[in-house]
Protein backbone atom coordinates (compact mmCIF):
# COMPACT_ATOMS: atom_id res chain seq x y z
CA UNK A 1 0.00 0.00 0.00
CA UNK A 2 0.84 3.55 -0.62
CA UNK A 3 -0.42 6.68 0.59
CA UNK A 4 -1.59 10.23 -1.12
CA UNK A 5 1.82 11.89 0.12
CA UNK A 6 3.87 9.03 -1.59
CA UNK A 7 2.15 9.74 -4.65
CA UNK A 8 2.19 13.05 -5.03
CA UNK A 9 5.66 13.00 -4.11
CA UNK A 10 6.63 10.43 -6.82
CA UNK A 11 4.80 11.99 -9.33
CA UNK A 12 6.11 15.46 -9.10
CA UNK A 13 9.74 14.27 -9.15
CA UNK A 14 8.53 12.44 -12.73
CA UNK A 15 7.29 15.50 -13.86
CA UNK A 16 10.35 17.54 -12.71
CA UNK A 17 12.47 15.11 -14.46
CA UNK A 18 10.52 15.38 -17.76
CA UNK A 19 10.16 19.16 -17.07
CA UNK A 20 6.75 20.32 -17.12
CA UNK A 21 6.46 23.50 -15.96
CA UNK A 22 4.91 23.75 -12.91
CA UNK A 23 5.13 19.69 -11.04
CA UNK A 24 4.35 20.08 -7.65
CA UNK A 25 0.62 21.54 -8.71
CA UNK A 26 0.19 18.81 -11.87
CA UNK A 27 0.58 16.34 -9.39
CA UNK A 28 -1.64 17.67 -6.63
CA UNK A 29 -3.95 18.62 -9.76
CA UNK A 30 -3.83 14.47 -10.76
CA UNK A 31 -4.48 13.38 -7.51
CA UNK A 32 -7.53 15.71 -6.84
CA UNK A 33 -9.02 14.55 -10.76
CA UNK A 34 -7.34 11.32 -10.30
CA UNK A 35 -9.28 10.03 -6.52
CA UNK A 36 -12.22 12.86 -6.43
CA UNK A 37 -10.69 14.79 -3.71
CA UNK A 38 -10.10 18.30 -2.61
CA UNK A 39 -6.92 20.51 -2.10
CA UNK A 40 -7.94 20.17 1.58
CA UNK A 41 -8.06 16.35 1.80
CA UNK A 42 -4.90 16.32 0.16
CA UNK A 43 -2.95 18.41 2.57
CA UNK A 44 -5.12 17.10 5.73
CA UNK A 45 -5.36 13.36 4.68
CA UNK A 46 -2.24 13.01 2.85
CA UNK A 47 -0.94 10.09 4.80
CA UNK A 48 -4.44 7.92 4.09
CA UNK A 49 -3.87 5.20 2.12
CA UNK A 50 -4.59 4.41 -1.47
CA UNK A 51 -5.85 1.37 -2.71
CA UNK A 52 -3.55 -0.65 -5.00
CA UNK A 53 -5.81 -0.81 -7.99
CA UNK A 54 -6.37 3.10 -7.93
CA UNK A 55 -2.71 3.48 -7.29
CA UNK A 56 -1.69 1.59 -10.39
CA UNK A 57 -4.88 3.54 -12.53
CA UNK A 58 -3.19 6.96 -11.13
CA UNK A 59 0.65 5.96 -12.25
CA UNK A 60 -0.94 5.25 -15.69
CA UNK A 61 -2.39 8.48 -16.13
CA UNK A 62 1.07 10.17 -14.67
CA UNK A 63 2.84 8.52 -17.13
CA UNK A 64 0.68 9.70 -19.86
CA UNK A 65 0.54 13.45 -18.33
CA UNK A 66 4.68 12.82 -18.39
CA UNK A 67 4.93 12.61 -21.77
CA UNK A 68 2.93 15.26 -22.07
CA UNK A 69 -0.65 14.37 -22.62
CA UNK A 70 -2.84 17.27 -20.87
CA UNK A 71 -4.78 16.69 -17.77
CA UNK A 72 -8.06 17.58 -18.94
CA UNK A 73 -7.55 14.72 -22.13
CA UNK A 74 -6.85 12.30 -19.47
CA UNK A 75 -9.94 13.05 -17.45
CA UNK A 76 -11.92 13.91 -20.23
CA UNK A 77 -13.27 16.98 -17.52
CA UNK A 78 -12.88 20.77 -17.66
CA UNK A 79 -14.32 23.40 -15.94
CA UNK A 80 -15.22 26.72 -18.11
CA UNK A 81 -16.85 29.67 -16.30
CA UNK A 82 -17.19 27.19 -12.75
CA UNK A 83 -19.39 24.66 -15.05
CA UNK A 84 -18.50 21.39 -15.60
CA UNK A 85 -17.50 20.03 -19.14
CA UNK A 86 -16.86 16.53 -20.37
CA UNK A 87 -14.38 16.44 -23.54
CA UNK A 88 -14.16 14.40 -26.48
CA UNK A 89 -11.09 13.96 -28.94
CA UNK A 90 -12.89 16.27 -31.48
CA UNK A 91 -13.52 19.15 -28.80
CA UNK A 92 -11.29 21.83 -27.87
CA UNK A 93 -10.18 21.99 -23.94
CA UNK A 94 -11.92 25.33 -23.46
CA UNK A 95 -9.37 27.95 -22.13
CA UNK A 96 -9.61 30.59 -19.28
CA UNK A 97 -9.06 33.62 -21.67
CA UNK A 98 -12.30 32.82 -23.63
CA UNK A 99 -14.18 33.67 -20.43
CA UNK A 100 -12.98 37.29 -21.60
CA UNK A 101 -15.52 36.83 -23.92
CA UNK A 102 -18.82 36.08 -21.41
CA UNK A 103 -17.52 39.11 -19.26
CA UNK A 104 -17.87 41.00 -22.32
CA UNK A 105 -21.06 39.72 -23.22
CA UNK A 106 -22.35 40.47 -19.96
CA UNK A 107 -21.20 44.06 -20.01
CA UNK A 108 -23.58 44.14 -23.26
CA UNK A 109 -26.52 43.02 -21.63
CA UNK A 110 -26.81 44.07 -18.10
CA UNK A 111 -30.49 42.64 -18.12
CA UNK A 112 -29.79 39.26 -16.79
CA UNK A 113 -33.43 38.64 -17.19
CA UNK A 114 -33.28 39.23 -21.23
CA UNK A 115 -35.07 36.89 -23.84
CA UNK A 116 -32.13 37.36 -25.92
CA UNK A 117 -31.65 34.53 -28.58
CA UNK A 118 -27.72 33.74 -28.64
CA UNK A 119 -25.50 32.07 -31.51
CA UNK A 120 -22.34 30.35 -30.93
CA UNK A 121 -20.60 29.78 -34.12
CA UNK A 122 -18.09 26.84 -33.40
CA UNK A 123 -19.12 25.69 -30.27
CA UNK A 124 -17.02 23.08 -29.44
CA UNK A 125 -17.55 21.63 -26.06
CA UNK A 126 -20.67 23.71 -26.03
CA UNK A 127 -18.17 26.04 -23.55
CA UNK A 128 -19.53 29.49 -24.50
CA UNK A 129 -23.17 28.86 -24.79
CA UNK A 130 -23.32 27.11 -21.51
CA UNK A 131 -21.74 29.56 -19.84
CA UNK A 132 -24.39 32.57 -21.70
CA UNK A 133 -27.56 30.37 -20.86
CA UNK A 134 -26.24 30.11 -17.13
CA UNK A 135 -26.07 33.89 -16.72
CA UNK A 136 -29.11 34.78 -18.75
CA UNK A 137 -31.98 32.14 -17.39
CA UNK A 138 -34.69 33.72 -20.41
CA UNK A 139 -32.31 33.40 -23.08
CA UNK A 140 -32.22 30.29 -25.88
CA UNK A 141 -29.18 29.69 -28.18
CA UNK A 142 -28.09 27.87 -30.91
CA UNK A 143 -24.71 26.09 -31.03
CA UNK A 144 -23.25 25.24 -34.27
CA UNK A 145 -20.13 23.14 -35.49
CA UNK A 146 -18.84 21.65 -38.50
CA UNK A 147 -17.78 18.76 -36.46
CA UNK A 148 -20.09 16.01 -35.76
CA UNK A 149 -18.33 14.69 -32.87
CA UNK A 150 -17.72 18.16 -30.99
CA UNK A 151 -21.98 18.87 -31.68
CA UNK A 152 -22.57 15.74 -30.10
CA UNK A 153 -20.67 16.26 -27.17
CA UNK A 154 -21.92 19.91 -26.67
CA UNK A 155 -25.49 18.83 -26.85
CA UNK A 156 -24.68 16.24 -24.37
CA UNK A 157 -22.82 19.03 -22.26
CA UNK A 158 -25.83 21.41 -22.62
CA UNK A 159 -28.16 18.66 -21.16
CA UNK A 160 -26.41 17.67 -18.31
CA UNK A 161 -26.23 21.34 -17.17
CA UNK A 162 -29.58 21.58 -17.41
CA UNK A 163 -30.20 23.15 -20.83
CA UNK A 164 -31.35 21.39 -22.98
CA UNK A 165 -34.64 23.06 -23.22
CA UNK A 166 -33.23 26.10 -23.99
CA UNK A 167 -30.81 25.15 -26.61
CA UNK A 168 -30.06 23.17 -29.74
CA UNK A 169 -26.85 22.27 -31.46
CA UNK A 170 -26.65 21.62 -34.90
CA UNK A 171 -23.50 20.17 -37.72
CA UNK A 172 -22.52 23.30 -39.92
CA UNK A 173 -20.80 25.17 -41.95
CA UNK A 174 -20.12 28.28 -39.51
CA UNK A 175 -24.12 29.99 -39.92
CA UNK A 176 -25.08 28.64 -43.61
CA UNK A 177 -27.93 27.01 -42.76
CA UNK A 178 -29.15 29.98 -40.09
CA UNK A 179 -31.43 32.93 -40.70
CA UNK A 180 -31.22 36.28 -38.70
CA UNK A 181 -32.93 37.21 -35.60
CA UNK A 182 -30.21 36.57 -33.18
CA UNK A 183 -29.13 39.67 -30.64
CA UNK A 184 -25.91 38.06 -29.61
CA UNK A 185 -22.89 36.10 -31.62
CA UNK A 186 -20.38 34.96 -30.00
CA UNK A 187 -17.37 33.11 -31.72
CA UNK A 188 -14.01 31.84 -30.44
CA UNK A 189 -13.05 30.62 -34.23
CA UNK A 190 -9.55 28.91 -35.04
CA UNK A 191 -7.38 31.77 -35.87
CA UNK A 192 -3.63 29.86 -35.55
CA UNK A 193 -2.15 30.71 -38.92
CA UNK A 194 -1.69 27.29 -40.81
CA UNK A 195 2.26 28.14 -40.81
CA UNK A 196 2.54 28.58 -36.46
CA UNK A 197 0.54 25.41 -35.78
CA UNK A 198 4.13 22.65 -36.46
CA UNK A 199 5.55 25.63 -33.60
CA UNK A 200 2.70 24.82 -31.18
CA UNK A 201 3.36 23.39 -28.01
CA UNK A 202 3.31 20.07 -27.92
CA UNK A 203 0.32 19.73 -25.47
CA UNK A 204 -1.76 21.74 -27.99
CA UNK A 205 -0.61 20.36 -31.13
CA UNK A 206 -0.86 16.81 -30.81
CA UNK A 207 -4.28 17.16 -28.57
CA UNK A 208 -6.13 19.93 -30.06
CA UNK A 209 -8.51 19.08 -32.80
CA UNK A 210 -6.66 20.79 -36.19
CA UNK A 211 -10.20 22.17 -37.28
CA UNK A 212 -10.34 24.29 -33.73
CA UNK A 213 -7.03 25.53 -34.45
CA UNK A 214 -6.03 25.54 -38.19
CA UNK A 215 -7.06 29.51 -39.55
CA UNK A 216 -5.73 29.74 -43.06
CA UNK A 217 -3.00 30.94 -43.94
CA UNK A 218 -3.15 34.30 -42.24
CA UNK A 219 -5.28 33.01 -39.50
CA UNK A 220 -8.09 35.29 -40.44
CA UNK A 221 -10.26 32.75 -42.75
CA UNK A 222 -12.79 31.74 -40.35
CA UNK A 223 -13.26 35.94 -39.53
CA UNK A 224 -13.85 36.47 -43.14
CA UNK A 225 -16.77 33.88 -43.00
CA UNK A 226 -17.77 35.54 -39.53
CA UNK A 227 -17.67 38.73 -41.00
CA UNK A 228 -19.83 38.23 -44.12
CA UNK A 229 -22.26 36.50 -42.29
CA UNK A 230 -22.99 38.51 -38.71
CA UNK A 231 -24.70 41.42 -40.55
CA UNK A 232 -27.88 38.83 -41.80
CA UNK A 233 -27.86 36.28 -38.32
CA UNK A 234 -27.51 40.00 -35.99
CA UNK A 235 -30.73 41.99 -35.13
CA UNK A 236 -30.30 45.90 -35.27
CA UNK A 237 -28.63 47.03 -32.71
CA UNK A 238 -27.18 42.99 -31.89
CA UNK A 239 -23.63 42.29 -31.10
CA UNK A 240 -21.24 40.10 -32.00
CA UNK A 241 -18.17 38.92 -29.55
CA UNK A 242 -15.00 37.52 -31.36
CA UNK A 243 -12.37 35.71 -29.58
CA UNK A 244 -8.86 37.10 -30.92
CA UNK A 245 -5.67 35.56 -31.37
CA UNK A 246 -2.68 37.33 -30.16
CA UNK A 247 -2.25 40.17 -32.35
CA UNK A 248 -5.52 40.36 -34.68
CA UNK A 249 -7.09 43.00 -33.08
CA UNK A 250 -6.55 45.58 -36.45
CA UNK A 251 -7.42 43.08 -39.09
CA UNK A 252 -10.45 41.43 -37.38
CA UNK A 253 -12.15 44.95 -36.97
CA UNK A 254 -11.52 45.81 -40.44
CA UNK A 255 -12.90 42.96 -41.31
CA UNK A 256 -15.64 43.45 -39.04
CA UNK A 257 -16.03 47.01 -40.61
CA UNK A 258 -15.72 46.52 -44.19
CA UNK A 259 -19.12 44.38 -43.40
CA UNK A 260 -20.88 47.17 -41.99
CA UNK A 261 -20.62 46.65 -38.64
CA UNK A 262 -19.46 48.98 -35.69
CA UNK A 263 -16.43 47.48 -33.88
CA UNK A 264 -16.64 48.82 -30.45
CA UNK A 265 -12.95 48.82 -29.53
CA UNK A 266 -10.68 48.32 -28.30
CA UNK A 267 -11.01 44.68 -27.34
CA UNK A 268 -11.37 43.52 -23.66
CA UNK A 269 -8.24 41.93 -22.20
CA UNK A 270 -7.92 38.83 -20.78
CA UNK A 271 -5.70 38.27 -17.50
CA UNK A 272 -2.45 38.65 -19.30
CA UNK A 273 -3.42 41.37 -20.67
CA UNK A 274 -3.83 40.31 -24.05
CA UNK A 275 -6.50 41.48 -26.73
CA UNK A 276 -8.95 38.69 -26.53
CA UNK A 277 -12.69 39.86 -27.02
CA UNK A 278 -13.59 42.01 -29.81
CA UNK A 279 -17.46 43.13 -29.87
CA UNK A 280 -19.19 45.24 -33.13
CA UNK A 281 -22.40 45.86 -33.08
CA UNK A 282 -24.81 46.07 -35.99
CA UNK A 283 -25.99 49.03 -36.89
C1 LIG B 1 -11.18 27.36 -31.20
S1 LIG B 1 -12.44 26.11 -31.21
C2 LIG B 1 -13.59 26.83 -30.06
C3 LIG B 1 -14.45 25.82 -29.33
C4 LIG B 1 -15.29 26.42 -28.20
N1 LIG B 1 -16.19 27.44 -28.71
C5 LIG B 1 -14.40 26.99 -27.13
O1 LIG B 1 -14.27 28.22 -27.06
O2 LIG B 1 -13.84 26.22 -26.34
C6 LIG B 1 -13.18 26.39 -32.80
C7 LIG B 1 -14.35 25.48 -33.13
O3 LIG B 1 -14.81 25.82 -34.44
C8 LIG B 1 -15.18 24.64 -35.11
N2 LIG B 1 -15.13 24.91 -36.56
C9 LIG B 1 -14.04 24.96 -37.37
N3 LIG B 1 -14.42 25.27 -38.62
C10 LIG B 1 -15.77 25.42 -38.60
C11 LIG B 1 -16.73 25.74 -39.59
N4 LIG B 1 -16.40 25.97 -40.86
N5 LIG B 1 -18.03 25.84 -39.21
C12 LIG B 1 -18.39 25.61 -37.93
N6 LIG B 1 -17.52 25.29 -36.94
C13 LIG B 1 -16.22 25.21 -37.27
C14 LIG B 1 -14.17 23.61 -34.63
O4 LIG B 1 -14.62 22.30 -34.82
C15 LIG B 1 -14.02 24.01 -33.16
O5 LIG B 1 -14.93 23.30 -32.35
Amino acid sequence: MTTRTALLRAFAAAFAEKGLEAPEREARALLRAGLGLSDLDLVTRGEQEVAPVDAARLRALAERRAEGEPLARLTGRREFWSLAFTLAPETLVPRPETETLVEAALALFPDRRARLRLLDLGTGSGALLAALLSEFPAAFGIGVDLSPGAARQARENLAALGFATRSSVMVGHWAQALAGGFDLVVSNPPYIPSTDIAALEREVREHDPLLALDGGPQGLDAYRALASALPGLLVTGGSAVLELGIGQERDVAALLAAAGLRVEGPARCDLAGIARALVARKP
